[in-house]
């Protein structure tokens, strides 16, 4: 149930469902209480500092007015800049201000221009939020982004659009929390696109609703629950082709580094055996990684192998057969790269991939997304939930549309944002490295689901154990991935699965 994230028109449906029988205020007065519980563990020991509440318009705004209540009556010294303008506030609003007023809460009428605030409070907008924020509103987001003390955020930034995790624009501004507590569910766009810049670290707050009354989310958070059961530790009495084989098809001249990189990426996750099937004649071994085995791939059979198709192949003649022969295979597939662009050109390869029965995952970053589905980048990146799930409806296949906060969708319209990762992966060549991870997985066995879901979050997690061990994000590479990968996939097989090996004696 914690991982389940609801849309705005969920939420509204939520909140109506959970005030009948309930009081007025009873969410707002809950919503501000549990803010200002957070607030005070945000503080520790530091009380004696003063909270800066920015309180909005509407409804946001009066979870604001109870929680700056709550920490005054809690000795904390609130003060509250309220500027509702012309606008008729709510009545559990109303309420929430002559609380607020009737307590020890300092208001002020304008920013002071060096206050030393302990913590700032945003509830200046939450899912109501309609159009960019403009004016005095503006003005106050950017002081709060000047700042440097904690911001807690009230369910949403304010200026972020809940569900797709787009700074509302154009031209909008919006608060980067480094936390927010959010209510009666989760949200998709605190986790996706600008979201997770402007989010910070989240905390659902459920105001007492009973999570069995909850519809069915529009998308899950990921996490290793999700593909738990796939991992296993290794027994003693196996071989290389216990593992199964993957082949890398890419390569065309002067593009070797992708199908390297991607076969890395498949030795380090566990494939039995990796060979790199090249477009272009290519070097006789790999140096940096004499374990791979180097082919041409003309003539190279596919039979029985894995094939993670796209790095650098280019979209030549030869391209398209390989990719058309792959297509007609009954290999598990992983398509990346070129080889997405080749069958969003083609009605005739969408249909075959549309068609297959066997294993198919696509990885598009939003730009191969878009030539997917004929539309531009913007289109795929103002709704990254949405694209996904039309192009996995489209393909008939599992698709992690890449990005912060990685979609990943399947045909059925189940969609997953996958929690892990950082700026460390916007470097040449770490979509080539998901991709071989994902194709080691497929090679193992995994169904094309849980080999997405698992490939993304360990790809995420390896460049999150790279910068906990000092590595980037500036100046991560992807060719430190797969050793990072390989030892985040060993942790999770000691974390999570039963010992498959013979009953110890
Ligand atoms: N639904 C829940 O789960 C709960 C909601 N609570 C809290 O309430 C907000 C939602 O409150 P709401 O009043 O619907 O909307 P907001 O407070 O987010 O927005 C305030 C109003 O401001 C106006 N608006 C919108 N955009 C702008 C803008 N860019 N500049 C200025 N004003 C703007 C808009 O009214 P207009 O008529 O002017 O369009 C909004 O209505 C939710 O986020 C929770 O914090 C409950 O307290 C807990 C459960
Ligand atoms: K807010």
């Amino acid at each position: 149930m914690d991982n389940h994230l609801y849309t705005v028109a969920q939420l509204r449906a939520i909140e109506t469902a959970a005030y009948t029988g309930l009081p007025a205020g009873t969410l707002m007065r809950r919503a501000g209480e549990a803010a200002a519980r957070y607030a005070l563990e945000l503080l520790g020991d530091r009380r004696d500092k003063p909270v800066l509440v920015l309180a909005g318009p509407g409804n946001n705004g009066g979870d604001a007015l109870e929680a700056a209540a709550r920490l005054a009556d809690a000795g904390v010294d609130a003060t509250v800049l309220f500027q509702p303008g012309q606008r008729e506030i709510s009545e559990e609003a109303q309420s929430a201000h002559e609380r607020a007023r009737a307590g020890t809460v300092g208001f002020i009428d304008m920013l002071p221009p060096d206050g030393d605030w302990g913590l700032v409070v945003d509830g200046l907008f939450g899912i109501g939020l309609a159009r960019p924020i403009e004016g005095d509103y503006r003005e106050m987001v950017d002081a709060v982004n000047a700042m440097r003390c904690p911001v807690l955020a009230l369910d949403v930034p304010s200026g972020l659009d809940a569900d797709t995790g787009a700074v509302v624009g154009p031209g909008g501004v919006a608060v980067r929390a480094s936390h927010t507590i959010t209510f009666l569910g989760d949200k998709p766009g605190l986790h996706t696109l600008d979201g997770r810049d402007h989010a910070g670290q989240v905390r659902v707050e459920m105001l007492g609703v009973d999570p069995a009354q909850l519809p069915a989310p529009v998308a899950r958070r990921g996490g290793a629950e999700l593909f738990g059961h796939l991992l296993a530790a290794r027994r003693h009495n196996s071989h290389k082709g216990s593992y199964g084989d993957v082949a890398i098809v890419g390569g065309a001249h002067g593009m070797l580094g992708a199908p390297l990189l991607a076969a890395r990426g498949a030795l380090h996750a566990g494939a039995g055996r990796v060979f790199v099937a090249m477009l272009d004649a290519g070097p006789g071994y790999d140096s940096v990684q004499p374990e791979l085995m180097l082919r041409q791939a003309d003539g190279f059979d596919f039979t029985g192998r894995t094939l993670v198709i796209g790095p650098g192949m280019g979209d030549s003649a030869t391209a398209m057969r390989l990719l058309a022969r792959a297509l007609d295979g009954d290999s598990p597939l992983l398509i990346d790269a070129d080889a997405i662009n080749l069958i969003g050109a083609s009605p005739d390869l969408l249909a075959r991939l549309a068609g297959r029965a066997a294993p198919s995952v696509l990885t598009p970053h939003p730009l191969e997304g878009a030539r997917l589905l004929g539309m531009t980048t913007s289109v795929i990146q103002a709704d990254r939930l949405e694209a996904a799930r039309e192009m996995a409806l489209r393909t008939r296949a599992t698709v992690i549309l890449k990005g912060s906060g990685s979609i990943v969708a399947r045909p059925d319209g189940e969609m997953v944002i996958n929690p892990t990762g950082n700026a460390g992966l916007a470097t040449a060549g770490s979509g080539d490295v998901l991709a071989g991870i994902c194709g080691a997985l497929l090679a193992q066995g995994w169904p094309a689901w849980e080999a997405a879901l698992g490939a993304a979050w360990i790809h995420g997690a390896a460049a999150d154990l790279l910068v906990a061990h000092g590595i980037g994000p500036i100046g991560m590479t992807a060719g430190e991935l797969p050793a990072a990968a390989r030892a985040v996939l060993n942790l999770l097989v000691a974390e999570v699965s039963t010992p498959s090996g013979p009953p110890r004696s």
